[in-house]
């Protein structure tokens, strides 16, 4: 891979050029009160090496998953104000992403200056299927830095063909930043130095998306772990009912394939035997524990049960090697942080290589109070880091090969 890096882009010198900085800076949010500040101090090396070089910073990023328009629940402002706090230096948020605001506040940067654009998901161009459209809004990001470098350091995107990730490196200059480059690292150790058994463990919201890595990481592990929102589209598949619990059910027919392909490789794909079953979303919903072959009708899967619990351990109790990504129930909610906690314990106990990624995995580690350094590496990609571990290519870091 010949990506250029920041060292190759401070060396060259970067003192009054604009460099615009792509990062992750999705971070869970309660109201404006940001729950886990873990991207953002994963996020400001970069940021804070560019300024101190006398760059003018612009940093573009997103929060959730608005839809194209500016919508105020996804503003950057909580990130913005954190980031201020960490760097020890006002980040003004443009009040837009590359109308008239961004221009006075890009415009007015002096050297050394840091700026964060408003979310980059406000802009329908984003995140379109139009080529066209991401290109063109590419450009418009790139003028807002007349002469400037791109520096793409949003592990957590880099699996996303967007035009702040992807199109944009190819209208300005673009290098690698030092977290792409130290997530990369480490994941290249679960493809290249990988000591079995391998068990990898999915949980999670992002069903659709991630259940898309599945067929490739069955050819890869010996022990696949389902928890979270994630396995009761596989309960459904085995055809048990899941009451009102998160279901992919337009994926069933896919899952099925999984489970016949896992029975014929020989992988063992483990799913909760007990779930706890909730009244409603909510914190202080009431709950049972119930087999989870036996949800009621009336009730949703919020956390594996306790039986699980002790299964999962198990399991990882002698890997290898472990990733994990996806929470296995809503440990936001107290009530319903068991099984994230069980799991996350079985890998600190574990004399494993173990990884965990995901924004909100890595946050419900911090949350549960579990040692950070319990844990080989936590990364801030979960999609990211299973595109990468199921062998694909990364657009962000596709788009940075053979540039300059
Ligand atoms: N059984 C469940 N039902 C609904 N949501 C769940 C369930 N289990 C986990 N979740 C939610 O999944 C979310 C995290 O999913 P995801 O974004 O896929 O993980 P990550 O950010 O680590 O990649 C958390 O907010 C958690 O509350
Ligand atoms: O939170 C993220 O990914 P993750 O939940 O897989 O860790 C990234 O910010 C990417 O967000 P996206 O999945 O809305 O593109």
């Amino acid at each position: 891979m010949t990506v250029k890096n920041l060292d190759d882009l401070l060396s060259e010198g970067v003192r009054d050029r604009y460099v615009l900085v792509r990062s992750d800076l999705n971070v869970p949010l309660e109201g404006d009160r940001i729950t886990d500040d873990g991207r953002v101090r994963a996020a400001l090396p970069t940021i804070e090496q560019l300024a101190e070089a006398g760059a003018k910073v612009v940093v573009t990023a997103h929060l959730g998953r608005p839809k194209g328009e500016p919508d105020p629940a996804f503003t950057l402002a909580p990130v913005a104000k954190r980031l201020s706090e960490l760097l020890g230096a006002e980040v003004a948020l443009a009040g837009d992403l590359v109308g008239d605001s961004a221009e006075a506040c890009t415009g007015a940067l002096a050297a050394g200056g840091v700026v964060l654009l408003e979310n980059v998901r406000f802009d329908a161009r984003e995140t379109s299927k139009d080529a066209a459209g991401r290109a063109e809004l590419a450009a418009e990001l790139a003028a807002l830095v007349p002469g400037g470098a791109f520096v793409s350091d949003g592990f957590g995107v880099v699996h996303r063909k967007q035009a702040s990730v992807y199109e944009i490196a190819s209208v300005l200059p673009a290098y690698a930043g030092g977290l792409v480059l130290a997530e990369l690292d480490v994941l290249k150790k679960l493809t290249d130095d990988l000591k079995r058994p391998y068990a990898v463990v999915l949980g999670g919201a992002k069903v659709s998306d991630k259940l898309g890595v599945i067929a490739n990481l069955l050819t890869k592990v010996d022990r696949l772990l389902i928890g979270g929102g994630m396995a009761y589209t596989f309960l459904k598949a085995q055809g048990h009912e899941v009451g009102r619990s998160l279901l992919q059910a337009d994926q069933l027919d896919q899952v099925r394939g999984f489970l016949a392909e896992a029975e014929k490789r020989g992988v063992e794909l483990v799913l909760p035997v007990d779930v706890l079953a909730a009244t409603e979303f909510a914190a202080d919903a009431p709950y049972e524990v119930v087999d989870a072959t036996a949800i009621p009708a009336d009730r949703q899967g919020l956390d594996i049960g306790p039986r699980s619990r002790e299964l999962f351990a198990g399991k990882l109790a002698d890997a290898a090697t472990v990733f994990w990504n996806g929470p296995m129930g809503v440990f936001e909610f107290e009530a319903f942080a068991g099984g994230t906690r069980a799991v996350a314990e079985a890998l600190v106990a574990a004399d494993a290589f173990t990884v965990v990624g995901g924004g909100d995995s890595a946050a419900a580690v911090r949350q549960l109070g579990l040692p950070e350094d319990g844990f080989s590496h936590i990364s801030t990609g979960g999609g990211a880091s299973l595109e990468y571990l199921e062998g694909k290519e990364l657009p962000g870091v596709v788009a940075l090969e053979g540039k300059n």
